[in-house]
């Protein structure tokens, strides 16, 4: 049985969980040794016959890699850079599936000394055209797959490109697998400072394009910390964290984490169904499952029996990306007597707020559960002041009493949401007074679908490229399976006259250009869009009446 914990966990409970001042000092990087995060993540496993990596591919052979193996196929992804000219403190992005070779390049990037960047493969080439401008990444490593995306981007970088059998190499790229072939495993790891780069991530706002969110290498405090309180990972647990490493929760808890604890991660190349997942489950064992509320409501909907194969075998079973519903709760109790608990967090600082399976805590269902050890989560009014219980307001992190907090602002660009001392989330939450937290909404408009976070500006500007759209509004609406979906009201050009067709080939036209992930599932054509005085379109509006519309249906 859990035990109730009285109040938000302190900074001394933190400390006396993990050692956090040992930790804090050798992962800031002691000045005469330094850290890297391939040292971190796997070179200091390596001579122990230690499993890393569980990769299947997407026809289902499954390859096992030791960390004896990441190293030496890392010290050559290592080698090549070099010899590009790819220093500390370089960009090199990537844009593959769950494939080995992605492995062996975010390692190789962090042997060098260098800042590994995620392009999300569902990117189309307006999305990796903003975030490789930004960055200013020396390199892309991709497939042929994707590849023929980086056509219609414009002054793109160098591009590696990992080519299977009969594939011809593009003019002008590196043939990835044979310059490996040519390059030493031997590659000294650059060692560096605590607060120097080692990921550059993206991520959405209300207003303009995705901003870059720098990840110093000091985060791995935080994201270790995560795998053993919240994850409560053992070495005996067989883990898999479905989510894409295209993003935050799959880079850095699919991939840092496991790996930074010496525990064996897993890769499925192919893409999500309930019963590939429930297929993998069982033919691996996992005792440990991670992923997002939308992939849980899908293997839900397979129903019983599947389930019933794999009953009793998760020990734990992890969520993050969306509001977990108790409904999905009870059903993998009584389906696959796992317990599932909800984890709250962010592009910004990881995972903050955690239903821990690894601590001891009452859970309630509908919570985000307790603030991390190492964090001091608030809830602040609009004038930023700290409230009490059951008052509803924004979450936000105390910067000085937050040791394990990282995140100091967006790359290049203006960062309102850290002042006077704490960094304010953007969501609507309340505690209870056992410190609890409750999650009620977003206070912009940002659109969680499926666990992404998604810009409503983006896919704006990606819907007005369209030569029939003269005004787009993108807004998020319930939706029972994704959570929210993306919903764009349309003012047609002059000369076009709304139909079915036109909304679906708008909807397309998003899908290709923005992302796979982002495009509107639904589009209405309308006269004109709700604007204030000064011409900004009201957005909380259409998403109200879209809120009252639905709820009229059910
Ligand atoms: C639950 C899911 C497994 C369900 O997968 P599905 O395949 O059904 O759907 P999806 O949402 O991934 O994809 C939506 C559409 O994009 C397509 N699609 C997906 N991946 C693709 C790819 N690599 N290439 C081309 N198309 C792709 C799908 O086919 C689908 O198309 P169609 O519509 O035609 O069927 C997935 O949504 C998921 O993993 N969600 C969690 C996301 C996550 O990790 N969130 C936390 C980090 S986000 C974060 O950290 C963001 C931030 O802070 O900014």
């Amino acid at each position: 049985m859990t035990k109730a914990r009285a109040g938000l966990p302190r900074y001394e409970d933190a400390v006396a969980h993990f050692r956090l001042e040992d930790e804090v000092a050798r992962l800031h990087g002691d000045p005469a040794t330094g850290i890297n995060a391939y040292v971190e993540c796997c070179g200091r496993y390596t001579g122990q016959n230690r499993l890393a990596l569980r990769a299947i591919s997407a026809g289902g052979e499954l390859r096992e890699f030791s960390f004896d193996d990441l190293a030496g196929m890392s010290g050559r992804v290592g080698t090549m850079l070099k010899d590009l000219g790819v220093g500390p403190g370089d960009v090199v992005a990537g844009m593959l599936p769950r494939i080995p070779e992605l492995m062996a390049l975010i390692l190789g990037t962090w042997r060098v000394g260098a800042v590994y960047q995620p392009l999300f493969t569902a990117f189309g080439p307006k999305a990796i055209e903003h975030r490789l401008g930004y960055s200013g990444a020396k390199l892309v490593v991709t497939n042929p797959a994707n590849r023929g995306k980086l056509n219609e981007v414009e002054n793109h970088p160098r591009v590696a490109t990992i080519l299977a059998a009969g594939d011809a190499l593009p003019e002008g790229d590196i043939d990835f697998r044979a310059a490996l072939a040519a390059a030493s495993p031997d590659c000294p790891p650059v060692m560096r400072k605590g607060s120097d780069l080692f990921m550059m991530m993206s991520t959405s706002g209300t207003t303009g394009h995705p901003k870059g969110v720098p990840v110093p290498l000091n985060a791995l405090l935080a994201f270790g910390a995560y795998m053993r309180d919240a994850i409560g990972l053992t070495p005996d647990d067989v883990f898999w964290n479905i989510a894409d490493p295209g993003w935050a929760y799959g880079l850095y808890y699919a991939i840092t984490g496991p790996l930074q604890l010496g525990i064996a991660t897993t890769f499925y190349e192919g893409a999500f169904n309930a019963k590939s997942t429930y297929d993998i489950v069982e033919r691996l064992g996992v005792t440990s499952l991670a992923g997002s509320p939308t992939a849980y409501r899908l293997l839900m909907a397979e129903g019983a029996e599947a389930a019933a194969r794999v009953k009793g075998k998760l020990r734990v079973v992890s969520s993050a990306g969306e509001p977990l519903n108790p409904e999905v709760i009870r059903w993998f109790d009584a389906n696959l007597a796992a317990p599932i608990h909800d984890h709250y967090g962010q592009t910004e600082n990881g995972m903050m707020v955690n239903n821990h399976h690894g601590l001891t805590h009452t859970v309630r269902a509908g919570s985000a559960g307790f603030a991390m050890p190492g964090y001091r989560m608030v809830v602040l009014d609009e004038a930023g002041n700290e409230l009490g219980p059951n008052q509803p307001g924004i979450l936000a992190v105390d910067i000085d009493n937050s040791p394990l907090r990282w995140f100091d602002g967006y790359h290049q660009a203006e960062t309102p949401a850290i002042a006077g001392g704490y960094y304010r989330t953007g969501d609507t939450v309340e505690y209870e007074p056992d410190g609890s937290v409750s999650f009620i909404g977003r206070a912009d408009d940002v659109i969680t679908s499926a666990g992404y976070r998604i810009g409503p500006f983006d896919v704006e500007s990606a819907l007005i490229e369209h030569p029939a759209v003269n005004e787009a509004a993108a807004v998020g609406v319930p939706d029972p399976q994704r959570t929210e979906i993306v919903k764009a009201f349309v003012v047609l050009a002059p000369a076009y006259k709304g139909s079915e067709e036109l909304a679906e080939e708008i909807a397309q036209h998003v899908k290709k250009r923005l992302s796979a992930h982002a495009y509107p599932r639904e589009v209405e054509f309308v006269v004109e869009l709700p604007k204030t005085p000064s011409g900004k379109i009201q957005r909380f509006l259409l998403r109200k009446a879209e809120v009252e519309k639905r709820k009229g249906v059910a």
